[in-house]
């Protein structure tokens, strides 16, 4: 069957498991991937039903389109999973695209927060407040101290015009705000959990004002199902057998810890949204792999030594970049061979970093370090699409076989009730 995904994962650097176990692996995760088909065929899970989508789309259309006309800048308001996967989709934005300066302010430090706000003219901004819940805290302080100054300096009614907000229907503090103020609001589907969000509204809706094609967005992720869910062998199927592969690292060999190792800088949001995939979803009951995000080549002068010669609990997946279309640059080969740097004649930025990538990866192989390289054909919307369901699916499927629930995080709701208990106690 041809390749139809815009990249390849190559299994070939981790070890082996005792052939009993992997076929059982295997074998449960025939079982899921059939079972998560039957859900998508039954709506049970709607994230899976995100990628054929377009209705949803068509209906964000007159506000994107009417934003990218007027507005200077957007501040797009949300953490976690209600803002990763929007920061990532809009590393891919072109740099050359007209519509307006976005900003996703995911925290609460009120220095770099007053260090954006004081630059904004009101008029020209736009506010798009995201939470699934409607209550996360320091989603609703922010947009509340923005509504303080923004109507103080162009009045109620041009504050509320200029406000969308995207989160669960019923009764949270922002949905109360956006009926408040009468606001355009888009509903966030309780079925589908924020991290796994990106595929919705909650991420396209930035990347749609950033100019990113969100259709091909969703392409690439369908992609993905398509070859998943065609009944194939599991051991074919790349989000079957990572899940597979970090199964038996996580039971023989001792790993618990999952690298990722990026070597396109338009990727590293990417990176930072799997962080929140994997760390939230297995992290359970004890169980769970750490999720480290490495950028390369830079964290090869900084973290490489630890991966090669430190403990033997990592997973190490290297991202290796496309090949470079047309490099502007290429090393002049006179000042290569007068400095005696005759490897990087004619060389561009793209073949050094694409050197370093394969080196990174041989070298961990020669280590005996569990290694999974992973090649992109471009770095484009349906590559990030296709990177995305991949690795939920991979998610999912890894989860299954650890046996804990990845749709939920019981455990943070502690820190929010303290949070809660420590502002109001300030009296
Ligand atoms: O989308 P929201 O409800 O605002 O939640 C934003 C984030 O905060 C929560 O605390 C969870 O840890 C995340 O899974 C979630 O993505």
């Amino acid at each position: 069957m041809p390749n139809t995904l815009p990249f390849t994962i190559d299994f070939a650097g981790c070890p082996a498991d005792p052939s009993s176990d992997r076929s059982a692996l295997l074998d449960q995760t025939r079982q899921a991937l059939d079972r998560l088909h039957g859900w998508q065929a039954d709506g049970t899970l709607p994230l899976l039903n995100l990628p054929a989508a377009r209705d949803d789309l068509a209906a964000l259309a007159p506000v994107v389109a009417r934003w990218r006309q007027e507005a200077g800048d957007v501040l797009v308001l949300g953490i976690g999973g209600s803002s990763l996967g929007a920061q990532a989709l809009l590393e891919l934005r072109d740099p050359a695209d007209q519509g307006p300066r976005i900003h996703t302010p995911d925290n609460v430090d009120p220095v770099s927060f007053r260090r954006l706000i004081d630059g904004l003219d009101w008029t020209g901004t736009r506010l798009l407040a995201v939470s699934k819940s409607g209550g996360t805290v320091e989603t609703v302080a922010q947009l509340l101290l923005i509504l303080d100054r923004m109507e103080a300096a162009i009045g109620r009614d041009q504050t509320a015009a200029r406000l969308v907000v995207i989160a669960e229907p019923g009764n949270s503090p922002l949905r109360q705000i956006a009926n408040d103020y009468g606001v355009e609001t888009f509903d966030h589907d309780p079925d589908v959990g924020g991290r796994f969000s990106v595929l919705s509204l909650v991420g396209l809706m930035p990347a749609m004002l950033g100019g990113v094609d969100a259709v091909a967005v969703r392409e690439g992720a369908a992609a993905v199902l398509e070859q998943a869910f065609a009944g194939g062998d599991p051991t074919g199927i790349p989000a079957a057998m990572g899940a597979v592969v970090a199964a038996g690292l996580m039971r023989h060999h001792g790993v618990s810890q999952a690298v990722q190792f990026g070597y396109v800088d338009r990727l590293a949001r990417f990176g930072e949204w799997w962080r929140q995939l994997v760390g939230e979803s297995l992290g359970k009951q004890g169980i769970g792999l750490a999720p480290v995000f490495a950028r390369g080549a830079t964290d090869q002068h900084s973290q490489l030594q630890l991966y090669l010669d430190g403990p033997r609990d990592k997973l190490v997946t290297v991202i290796e970049p496309p090949a470079e279309q047309n490099p502007a640059w290429r090393i002049r080969p006179e000042a290569a061979a007068r400095y005696g740097v005759d490897y990087l004649s004619g060389r561009s930025l793209g073949d050094l970093i694409a050197a370093e990538a394969r080196a990174t990866a041989s070298s961990l192989i020669a280590e005996g370090r569990p290694t999974i390289c992973m090649r992109l054909d471009a770095v484009d919307a349906r590559t990030i699409g296709a990177l995305m369901m991949n690795a939920m699916l991979e998610t999912i499927l890894l989860a299954d076989l650890l046996a804990v629930d990845p749709f939920d995080q019981p455990a943070v709701e502690k820190g929010k009730i303290l949070t809660r208990e420590y502002l109001a106690a300030l009296g």
